[in-house]
């Protein structure tokens, strides 16, 4: 129903020929083909667009690019992680697309995690909603079997760094400014087993263990000296980097590289889906604590007075 709903509301991009680019190809409006568009048509882009992500698949790299774009953070409410998994599992069943790059379109921001107005004062329905959404755009993005490349040019505390961790590769730009991790500890909260599970997987049980604990973010280098991220680039460099790695990591036939990132990550991604109910039953009963809700409530209180 969602799904349906969202498909029907794609935005058909304008071409400057006055033809429209559909998400399902190119339509002439007035039956002549003018340069613009035949240059568009070579190119083949798709392109479709929701109210917080856009996406635009080249289809002769058969690469999609797809931008988070809620201002002012990118905070995943319900709505954007809805979106997300959807138009994941579009480009998943589109064999035009092998490979994905995540970004954002908001200046300075990747994702500032979990939108944390959808965890304070909601009832428990709304909770469980809440987190059955977070777990579907997780298992959609670490399962998937595209080459996913997160192009992280901002920002990246706690979800958002979730979000990174689940691509096969993460390239940040070089500004001391933004940070990165898994900081729930910070806001009084505990990461959920699959989010300590993934972090593990990438820099190891011990940096892991210290940086969940102190909730620890990091610069983009210090990122790089614990493997949090695989490369660290100049701002202006961060969609090249991650269009030329994905171009690397195309050239490997799909099935291999798939069977192989599959054969990786089943476990962890099973792990989530066989304690998927008891999960969201642990979430909704530990979001409800006062002493939760308290923590968090002060968090954004914090959040609010240092933006003023
Ligand atoms: C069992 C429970 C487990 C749950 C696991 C939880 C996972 C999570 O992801 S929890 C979310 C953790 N996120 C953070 O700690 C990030 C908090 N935000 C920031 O650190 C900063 O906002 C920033 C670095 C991302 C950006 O800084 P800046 O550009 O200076 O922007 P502001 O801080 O002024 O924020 C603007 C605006 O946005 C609101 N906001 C920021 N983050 C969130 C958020 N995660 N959820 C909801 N709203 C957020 C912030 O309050 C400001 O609002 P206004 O004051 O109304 O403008």
């Amino acid at each position: 129903m969602i799904a349906t709903l969202l498909i029907q509301h794609e935005k058909l991009e304008q071409l400057p020929s006055g033809g429209t680019l559909s998400p399902y190809g190119v339509h002439q409006k007035h039956g002549q083909i003018t340069s613009q568009a035949l240059q568009l048509l070579s190119s083949q882009r798709r392109q479709f667009s929701n109210t917080y992500i856009s996406v635009k698949l080249d289809e002769t790299s058969g690469v999609a690019v797809m931008k988070l774009k809620r201002p002012p953070v990118n905070s995943l409410n319900m709505e954007l992680l809805t979106e997300f998994a959807i138009n994941l599992e579009k480009l998943e069943i589109d064999r035009g697309c092998r490979g994905v790059i995540l970004t954002s379109a908001v200046p300075r921001i990747f994702s500032a995690g979990l939108d944390i107005t959808e965890m304070c004062g909601k009832n428990a329905d709304h909770y469980g909603e809440f987190w059955r959404a977070v777990q579907e755009m997780w298992l959609k993005l670490y399962g998937s079997s595209m080459v996913t490349i997160a192009a992280i040019n901002g920002s990246s505390p706690a979800g958002g760094c979730l979000m990174a961790l689940s691509c096969d590769y993460r390239i940040i730009a070089n500004n001391k400014k933004y940070t990165i991790g898994l900081n729930e500890t910070q806001l009084g909260i505990v990461a959920p087993f699959w989010f300590k599970d993934i972090i593990t997987e990438v820099i190891g049980h011990r940096a892991a263990e210290r940086s969940l604990q102190l909730g620890m973010l990091y610069s983009p280098t210090d990122a790089l000296k614990i493997g949090l991220v695989d490369e660290v680039v100049a701002e202006d460099k961060v969609q090249s980097t991650a269009s030329a790695v994905m171009a690397q990591w195309l050239t490997l036939p799909d099935h291999a590289r798939q069977i192989t990132k599959s054969m990786m990550r089943k476990p962890s991604l099973d792990r989530l889906v066989t304690h998927r109910e008891a999960d969201i039953t642990n979430f909704v009963s530990y979001i409800t604590r006062d002493s939760i809700q308290k923590s968090l409530q002060m968090y954004m209180e914090m959040l609010k007075k240092k933006g003023r």
